[in-house]
C-alpha cells in the first residue's frame, strides 16, 4: 500500500465534496478526493438533474393538453417514453464534464476512484492507498431509505437510483411517500401519460406550510394524480401484473410499478467511523455548527451532516468548512436563510420560518402579509393565477417567506437575500420591479405590510390634509 500525504482528503464527489475540492485546490491547498461511485453524486446522476429534466419533458406534454383557454386547441401528446429518457441522459451528459475526474484532475485535485474507509483517527484507506490528511471531510451523501414493510423483499420496486433508467412507460405507477421526490415524480409521470397513485402515511408535502402545500395538491389532484393521505403502508405483495400495496386501514391499491420515496438514509456504512472516533446517529455524522465531528480533524458536509438535504445546502456547507479548514477561521453555519423549492407545477418554496413556526417563536409580535397570484397582471396573462405569497414579519424584518405558485423557486431567492442580509421590508417595498412580472408579488406583499400604516392611518390623512391646505 502506498501512502499519500495531503492537506485535505474529501470522501465523496457529490455536490458538497466537489464544491469543497474545487474551492480548496484553487486557493492553494493539496486536495485528495475519494469517490467510489459516480462523480457528481446523487444530484447529477439520480437526483436534481434527472428529475428536473423529466419535469421539463412533462411540461411540454402538459402544454399540449392545456391550451384551450388561450384559444389553442388541445391535443393528446404522443409521448415516446424512451426518447424522454434520452433527453434526461443528454442533460446529465451535458453537465457531467463539470463534475468529472478530468476536470478535477486538471484543477490539481488528486482523485482516487475507490470507496474510502477509515483505519485510524488520522488515516483513510482507499483503492490500495493509505491517505493521511491534516483534515478529512465526509461528504458521502445519502441513499434512498427502504422501510421494512412486510413483503418488501418479494416485490420489485424502483427508487430514485433506478427510476430514471426505466425506458418503458409504467402503466400505473404507485408511489409510496408524498414528500418532494414523490410529488415531483407523480406529476411528471402523470403528465407523461402514466396513471399515478401516491400513498402518503401522513400529509403530502408535510414539511411545508399546509396552506401552501394545499395549492399544489389541489392542482395535482385536478390533473388526475390520485393522492391518498393518512395512509401508512402496511404490506406489499407481488401480483401477476405488478404489485399490490396494502394500507393500514384495510384499503389496497394495485399497480404496474412501485416507487419508494419515503426519505433518505445517510451513506456512512462503508466508512468504518468507529476507527476514526467519529460519533454519528441514524440521521448522520454528529456535527456542531462548525461542521466538525467528535474527531476535530474530521468535518462532515451535505446530506451526511444530517440536516437539510439539498444540493445548495451541501454547497453552503462546503463554504463554511473551507473558511475553517483553509484559514483556521471560526466559521459557523445557520439554517434560517436556507431556501428550498419543490418543482411541481405550481412550485412550492420556503425560506426561514413558516407561519406556524413564526407564531410559536414570536407570538403577538408577528405580522403575516399575503398577496395572491390572481392580483398579478402577468399571472393573469399567463393563466397562472393559482397561488400566493406569505411573508412573516417581526419588527419590520422578514423572518420567513412561503410561496406557492408559478416560479416560486425563482421568486424565493429575493426573500433568501432579504433574510440573510437582514433587510427590512421597506427595502423590498421600495424596490422597483419590472412590469409585468411575477416578481411583483414580492413587492406587493412587502407593500401590504405598510398599507395599513399608510392608508388606514388617520394621522397620515390629517397630515396630508394639512400640507395640501398650505402647499402653493
Ligand atoms: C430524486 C431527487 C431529487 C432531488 N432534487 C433536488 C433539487 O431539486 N434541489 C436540491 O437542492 N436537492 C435535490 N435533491 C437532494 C440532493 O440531491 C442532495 O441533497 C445532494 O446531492 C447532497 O449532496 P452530497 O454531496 O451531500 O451527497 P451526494 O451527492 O449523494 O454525493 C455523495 C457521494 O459520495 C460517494 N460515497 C459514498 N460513500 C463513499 C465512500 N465510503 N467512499 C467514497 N465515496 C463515497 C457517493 O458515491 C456519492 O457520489 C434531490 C434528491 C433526489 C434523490
Ligand atoms: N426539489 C427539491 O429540492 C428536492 C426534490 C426531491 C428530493 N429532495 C430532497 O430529498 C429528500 C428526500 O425526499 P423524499 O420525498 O424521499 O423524503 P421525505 O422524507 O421528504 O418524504 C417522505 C414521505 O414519505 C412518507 N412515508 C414514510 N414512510 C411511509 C410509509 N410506510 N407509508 C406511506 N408513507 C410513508 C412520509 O410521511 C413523508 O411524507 C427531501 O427531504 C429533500 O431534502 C429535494
Amino acid at each position: 500500500m502506498d501512502r499519500i500525504k495531503t492537506d485535505i482528503c474529501i470522501i465523496g464527489g457529490g455536490s458538497g465534496g466537489l464544491s469543497l475540492a474545487a474551492g480548496a485546490v484553487q486557493m492553494g491547498a493539496k486536495v485528495v478526493l475519494v469517490e467510489g461511485g459516480e462523480m457528481g453524486g446523487d444530484c447529477l446522476n439520480a437526483g436534481c438533474v434527472p428529475s428536473k429534466a423529466l419535469i421539463a419533458a412533462a411540461k411540454h406534454a402538459h402544454a399540449m393538453t392545456s391550451g384551450a383557454p388561450f384559444g389553442v386547441a388541445p391535443m393528446q401528446p404522443q409521448v415516446d417514453f424512451a426518447a424522454v429518457k434520452d433527453h434526461v441522459d443528454r442533460v446529465i451528459a451535458a453537465i457531467a464534464p463539470l463534475d468529472s475526474v478530468e476536470r478535477f484532475t486538471g484543477l490539481g485535485v488528486r482523485v482516487v476512484q475507490a470507496w474510502g474507509r477509515f483505519i485510524s483517527p488520522t488515516e483513510l484507506e482507499a483503492g490500495g492507498h493509505v491517505i493521511t490528511a491534516r483534515r478529512f471531510v465526509i461528504a458521502t451523501g445519502s441513499r434512498p431509505f427502504v422501510p421494512p414493510i412486510p413483503g418488501v423483499e418479494d416485490v420489485p420496486y424502483l427508487t430514485n437510483e433506478t427510476i430514471f433508467a426505466l425506458r418503458d412507460k409504467p402503466e400505473h405507477l404507485i408511489i409510496i411517500g408524498g414528500g418532494p421526490i414523490g410529488m415531483e415524480m407523480a406529476q411528471a409521470h402523470h403528465r407523461l401519460g402514466c396513471r399515478v397513485t401516491v400513498i402518503e402515511g401522513a400529509k403530502a408535502l408535510g414539511r411545508d406550510d399546509p396552506e401552501m402545500a394545499a395549492v399544489v395538491l389541489a392542482r395535482l389532484r385536478a390533473e388526475g394524480v390520485q393522492i391518498i393521505e393518512d395512509a401508512p403502508v402496511s404490506g406489499l405483495a407481488r401480483t401477476e401484473t405488478g404489485v399490490e400495496v396494502s394500507i393500514k386501514d384495510g384499503r389496497s391499491v394495485t399497480g404496474s410499478h412501485l416507487l419508494m420515496a419515503v426519505g433518505r438514509q445517510v451513506a456512512l456504512d462503508k466508512l468504518n467511523l468507529e476507527a476514526a472516533g467519529v460519533a454519528h446517529t441514524r440521521r448522520g455524522v454528529t456535527v456542531g455548527a462548525d461542521l466538525r465531528s467528535s474527531n476535530r480533524r474530521i468535518y462532515a458536509v451535505g446530506d451526511a451532516a444530517g440536516g437539510l438535504q439539498f444540493t445548495h445546502m451541501a454547497g453552503y456547507h462546503a463554504g463554511v468548512a473551507i473558511r475553517s479548514i483553509l484559514f483556521g477561521l471560526q466559521s459557523k453555519m445557520k439554517t434560517s436563510h436556507i431556501p428550498w423549492a419543490t418543482y411541481t407545477d405550481p412550485e412550492l418554496a420556503q425560506v426561514g420560518m413558516t407561519e406556524a413556526e413564526a407564531k410559536k417563536a414570536h407570538g403577538a409580535a408577528l405580522t403575516v402579509v399575503r398577496h395572491a397570484y390572481h392580483h398579478n397582471d402577468r399571472a393573469q396573462a399567463e393563466g397562472k393565477t393559482e397561488g400566493l405569497i406569505k411573508v412573516m414579519v417581526v419588527k419590520g424584518r422578514p423572518v420567513g417567506a412561503s410561496i406557492a405558485g408559478a416560479q416560486a423557486g425563482e421568486l424565493i431567492g429575493l426573500w433568501a437575500l432579504a433574510i440573510s442580509a437582514g433587510l427590512k421590508m421597506s427595502a423590498v417595498a421600495g424596490m422597483v420591479a419590472p412590469y409585468p412580472t411575477l416578481g411583483e408579488v414580492s413587492k406587493r406583499a412587502a407593500g401590504a405590510y405598510f398599507s395599513p400604516k399608510l392608508f388606514d392611518n388617520p394621522m397620515v390623512k390629517r397630515v396630508v390634509g394639512l400640507v395640501q391646505r398650505y402647499l402653493p
